[in-house]
């Protein structure tokens, strides 16, 4: 594993309420895109730290925003006493050199036009680095540092492979010696017997040079082979953060459980009692006003008075309203108006093939039934938004009231943001969506 030796004490670089937004004029906007929206962790000198989550939950934009190739809209990223996000000048290019990013795709991120030496010499080159003769000799070792040879400086890109190509790519950010280095799904674009061979280098890198990385990947076995610690990313926020082991052995946050168990299974006829994610998230421009996670989260807390109800008749509730939100954020296309101002049916006048396909198999008890009825009311009378007001006033919980706080989870100070950790609930379990 990579950083085995390290003081775990040791921090690096350290985010405090760290928000990127897309958009003009940022938090003044009315619907900027939330790419991180509110992110505080610690990371430790010499370690790994994994950054993994859904396409587009924001990775790439945190990892960007760290070395500053994003400007954070609000927060912190201290390294000592200095906010790198308030630098500016020479203090900005210190930090640019002091941490680097290697891409995912090694076809895509190295310039086919400028030879293999020239690419990994600009950044010195930029940076106005010693003599360029010194330079070159610099070059020439890093090539060698990275397995390649002295024979590949005047060759192009488009002669590599693809493991080649990454070699590259590592050897241009580590021109400069860095101390901190995003990789950002480094061996995702690679054959798997390739991806173990640049793993392997990365590894020996980080013992030689001391390096402390931030690994952002999509491949959860690959996480769980070389990081230390994990951090779970879902809708521009952290759900979870702890030691690997531990996390994968005993996820904590109801997103980690769920995005665990939709890894695939190597036996398919294995008996597993997979907590599967339906839906997808919402916009980041228009996330849930309470938990990041609360309208997809099989461990909603209810509220107490139905807590009797069926899981199976609750999960179709919780359906409704999901439903009813995505619809509100679709764009109705021309065509679906035109058919509305015609007075034909579109998809948006289902409501009543919604309700059936929902409700028309199971046996509501009549206190939900109820405010369903009450809410069909409203969505037929054309106001979904009432019908979405009065359905979360019934059936809505602390989970779609309030953004969770982090909670400490394990006696190595892992974290995770969950309702459910309060001491007026129960703590998440799989027992609480399948019956094992
Ligand atoms: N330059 C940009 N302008 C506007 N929106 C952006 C920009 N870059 C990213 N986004 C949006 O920000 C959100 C987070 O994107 P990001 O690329 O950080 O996610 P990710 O987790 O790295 O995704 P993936 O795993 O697919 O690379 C997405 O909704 C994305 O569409």
């Amino acid at each position: 594993m990579f950083g085995d030796d390290v003081d775990e004490g040791d921090v690096l670089v350290s985010l405090c309420d760290l928000k990127t937004y897309y958009g003009e004029d940022s938090l003044l906007s009315d619907d900027p895109v939330k790419a991180v929206d509110g992110v505080s962790f610690d990371i430790h000198k010499g370690e790994t730290l994994g950054l993994v989550g859904e396409s587009g939950c924001g990775k790439t934009t945190l990892g960007r925003t760290l070395i500053q190739l994003e400007d954070a809209t609000a927060g912190e990223v201290r390294i000592g006493d200095t906010d790198v996000t308030t630098l500016t000048g020479d203090d900005l290019q210190r930090w640019r050199r002091n941490s680097q990013m290697v891409f995912q795709d090694p076809e895509s991120s190295l310039n086919d036009r400028m030879t293999v030496g020239a690419i990994i010499r600009e950044p010195l080159d930029v940076h106005d680095w010693k003599t360029p003769r010194e330079r070159r000799a610099r070059v020439r070792e890093l090539l060698d540092t990275v397995g390649l040879s002295e024979e590949h400086y005047y060759r192009y890109p488009h002669q590599f492979s693809g493991g080649q190509r990454q070699r590259v790519g590592i050897a241009r950010a580590l021109a400069l010696e860095p101390e901190f280095v995003v990789l950002d799904e480094p061996v995702s674009a690679l054959d798997v017997s390739v991806q173990a061979q640049i793993l392997n280098l990365l590894n020996r890198l980080q013992d030689e040079f001391g390096l402390t990385y931030l690994f952002i990947a999509h491949d959860l076995s690959v996480v769980r082979h070389i990081c230390d610690r994990v951090a779970v990313m879902y809708l521009g926020n952290v759900m979870e953060l702890g030691p690997t082991e531990r996390l994968f052995q005993q996820p904590q946050n109801p997103y980690t459980h769920a995005l665990l168990s939709a890894i695939p299974e190597p036996d398919p006829t294995a008996d597993s009692d997979r907590i599967t994610l339906t839906g997808s998230p919402p916009s980041p421009r228009d996330p849930p006003a309470g938990c990041p996670f609360a309208t997809r989260c099989p461990m909603k807390i209810r509220p107490p008075e139905y807590d009797s109800v069926d899981t199976e008749v609750w999960a179709r509730v919780e359906m409704l309203r999901e439903v009813l939100r995505e619809r509100s954020n679709a764009d109705r296309s021309l065509t679906e108006r035109a058919r509305e101002i015609l007075g034909l049916s579109s998809r948006f006048s289902s409501a009543d093939e919604v309700h059936d396909e929902l409700f028309a198999d199971v046996t509501l008890p009549a206190a939900v039934e109820d405010h369903i009825e009450e809410a069909m009311d409203h969505v037929r009378n054309d106001n979904e938004t009432r019908a979405r007001a009065q359905l979360r006033e019934a059936f809505g919980s602390v989970c779609d009231e309030e953004r969770p706080k982090s909670h400490v989870v394990d006696d190595e100070s892992g974290t995770s943001r969950c309702h459910r950790h309060r001491d007026e609930h129960d703590e998440p379990s799989r027992s609480q969506v399948v019956s094992e």
